[in-house]
């Protein structure tokens, strides 16, 4: 039987978190002897994933398998938990698809490139956090992004993820109609980041709206991809525009991992940090080290929220 969300999946009270359960939209998973999570390499036969999983509260998802080992190693400190973090295993290791990653109550996953390779990972994630009857769980999306208006290294909190007509939605196409889901997120989240970030040193960030294109160049209204079509002009006067409706950054996973976290009752954030300003060029120029520390800004933002919810202080 698929747990009920007994209170609902939006409010803003603190005390809803208690009762909060993942709810799969699904009537044909509870009828299934088991269920493979094919690209996790997981499955319900195979793993015992109550055991392995029951105790998640934080599920942090970023595009790079080695950023996200870093993360979780960094967690690890963080947590001040037993043993070495250099010893922390894959769990996905029997597939170079995603990599996954345990440390305490944390989960880091890893979930590639653009729309469909983070909404595959997404149907495995929510199965499993199910299948491991989870409840209270935060989800995260740490990420890199591109500026709209902002010095590079700015931290972003999405308010509204937001497609390339900054609409608040996420369109899938299912059994050849679209279906249009909403992707708001949570408030509460959003401003308790914000207040973690003012505690936090050299951590510049803003609340705005992020918009999630299907491409990194000409999707991105970039003049140096493969292929160009317009001017630079043309490309101003759609920052310009996108920055009038409160876009502040742009990356390429937000509406669906928004859509889908909050169709399953899950709360959800997503922390991007800027690599530049796109009104001031196209091509990533800054040193690598200086990219190392920007992409360290969600993480450390984050984590200084998971250990505030833990009750772990400095
Ligand atoms: O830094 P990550 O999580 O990979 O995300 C951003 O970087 C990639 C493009 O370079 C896109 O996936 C975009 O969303
Ligand atoms: O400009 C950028 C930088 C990182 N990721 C993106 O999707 N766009």
């Amino acid at each position: 039987m698929a747990p009920i969300l007994i209170l609902s999946c939006m409010g803003h009270d603190h005390n809803e978190y208690i009762k909060q359960q993942v709810q799969v939209k699904n009537p044909y998973l509870d009828t299934m002897e088991e269920d493979i999570l094919y690209h996790f390499n997981l499955s319900t036969k195979t793993h015992n994933l109550p055991e392995m999983f029951g105790d998640t509260k934080f599920v942090c998802v970023g595009g790079s398998g080695n950023r996200m080992k870093s993360f979780a190693q960094f967690m690890h400190k963080e947590l001040n938990l037993p043993g070495n973090p250099e010893d922390i295993r894959d769990i996905c290791e029997g597939t170079d698809r995603y990599c996954m990653y345990k440390v305490g109550p944390v989960l880091s996953i890893s979930h590639g490139m653009g729309v469909p390779s983070i909404s595959i990972m997404l149907h495995e994630l929510i199965k499993l956090l199910h299948h491991a009857q989870c409840h209270d769980v935060v989800l995260f999306r740490l990420g890199t992004s591109g500026g709209v208006g902002l010095a590079p290294g700015t931290v972003v909190i999405t308010d509204k993820a937001v497609d390339y007509s900054f609409r608040p939605q996420f369109e899938q196409v299912v059994l050849g109609k679209v279906i249009t889901r909403s992707t708001e997120l949570d408030e509460g989240v959003v401003s308790e980041l914000l207040q973690c970030s003012h505690e936090l040193q050299n951590l510049p960030t803003v609340i705005g709206n992020t918009m999630c294109t299907h491409d990194f160049y000409e999707g991105q209204g970039r003049l140096d991809g493969a292929l160009c079509s317009f001017s630079q002009e043309e490309k101003l006067d759609y920052l310009k525009k996108a920055h009038e409706a409160g876009v502040r950054n742009i990356e390429m996973e937000s509406t669906v991992f928004a859509a889908m976290c909050r169709v399953c009752g899950l709360r959800a954030a997503v922390v991007c940090v800027t690599l530049l300003n796109r009104f001031d060029g196209d091509q990533i120029t800054s040193p690598h080290e200086v990219l190392v520390e920007y992409q360290q800004r969600p993480q450390v933002l984050v984590s200084h929220f998971i250990k505030k919810r833990l009750g772990i202080t400095a």
